[in-house]
């Protein structure tokens, strides 16, 4: 069954509400993300009531660093897709703005969580903050269960191998240094970047390397460079392929771009919205000696990808 996603907290229907639910702004559904809607999981079957999720967009964080460089691991898109994989039925999806960030902990759980939303069960993580100056803990949201008539599970910390904590910040980190294994083990998936292709300078074409080109105004900046690819068309096709993402020094851009040269394909693909996963990365950007030397660059770069693919 497709996730239903619901916007707003306020004028819900009777058959919107009553789910036990995960909450959290949980940016890239990571393994840590997935455990806390796992709890929510085990209380959803329990209870025998729907699974949701809420969380919130904007993330809480544009309204209080709105000059914050870009720093999302994933659209709201890209989220709702993540979360039907893992069987959630429902995404409330909050408008984070004033009045939501005016809410005292005390209001959130009341007018957001209960009346709103009627949850019967909420999970959090461990480190779990809400309401006005972060002031609500997992400890009093579980006291304002037992008043409003839900309950509370708290989901402990979840580490890696190594003993560090699987969170939203390590994958940023690892996506800037190029590390993708580190960023897949921690996000359970390849990190992938989704959006509309744009029409760009028209040279790919005349070196027989035309690229899809894609703006990623939110997303977070991995590391500038060469990756191997995997590309999802709308209509479920999906294509390996060798990408640039960043400026080119060659032909700089003010804003980055992510260029995928698909392999074996050849269709516009001018205004499709599609999702390309950052699979490995080969080099950094470079400026070589004109075209002809970055086309012979390009080659090598493809044959790595093929390989890296084929893997
Ligand atoms: C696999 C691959 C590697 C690339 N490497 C570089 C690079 O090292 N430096 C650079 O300036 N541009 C690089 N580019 C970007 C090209 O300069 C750019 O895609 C080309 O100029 C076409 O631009 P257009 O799509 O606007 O027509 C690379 C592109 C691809 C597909
Ligand atoms: N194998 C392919 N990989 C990427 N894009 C392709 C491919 N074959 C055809 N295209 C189309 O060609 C366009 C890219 O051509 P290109 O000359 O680089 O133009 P632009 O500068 O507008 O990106 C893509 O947006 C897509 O519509």
């Amino acid at each position: 069954m497709a996730i239903e996603v619901i916007r707003d907290w306020r004028g819900l229907s009777a058959s919107q509400k009553g789910a036990a639910v995960a909450v959290g702004a949980f940016d890239g559904v990571h393994r840590g993300h997935q455990a806390v809607i796992a709890s929510a999981r085990e209380a959803a079957r329990r209870l025998g009531v729907p699974l949701g999720v809420v969380s919130f967009y904007p993330h809480p964080r544009r309204l209080f660093q709105p000059d914050a460089a870009p720093f999302a691991l994933m659209t709201p898109d890209q989220m709702a897709r993540a979360l039907e994989d893992l069987g959630v039925d429902r995404l409330y999806l909050l408008p984070f703005e004033r009045e939501m960030a005016s809410l005292s902990d005390e209001a959130f759980a009341r007018e957001v969580l209960s009346e709103g939303l009627g949850i019967v069960h909420a999970a959090v993580g461990f480190d779990f903050t809400f309401g006005k100056g972060r002031s609500g803990s997992p400890d009093l949201l579980t006291q304002y269960g037992e008043k409003l008539g839900f309950s509370v599970s708290l989901t402990p910390r979840k580490d890696d191998a190594d003993g560090l904590k699987l969170s939203s910040s390590a994958v940023r980190e690892a996506l800037k240094a190029g590390d993708m294994d580190r960023a897949t083990a921690i996000l359970g998936r390849p990190f992938a970047i989704e959006g509309k292709v744009i029409h760009g300078d028209k040279r790919g074409r005349t070196i027989g390397i035309p690229t899809a080109n894609i703006a990623m105004p939110d997303y977070m900046r991995p590391a500038y460079g060469v990756y191997a690819t995997r590309t999802r068309l709308p209509d479920g096709r999906v294509f390996g392929g060798v990408a640039n993402l960043g400026i080119r020094p060659m032909y700089v851009i003010e804003d980055p771009l992510l260029e995928v040269w698909l392999f074996d394909f050849n269709e516009s693909l001018y205004d499709l919205t599609v999702e390309t996963e950052l699979v490995a990365f080969l080099r950094p950007e470079m400026k070589f000696d004109g075209l002809d030397a970055l086309k012979v660059q390009i080659e090598e770069d493809t044959r790595r990808a093929k390989e890296v693919l084929a893997a």
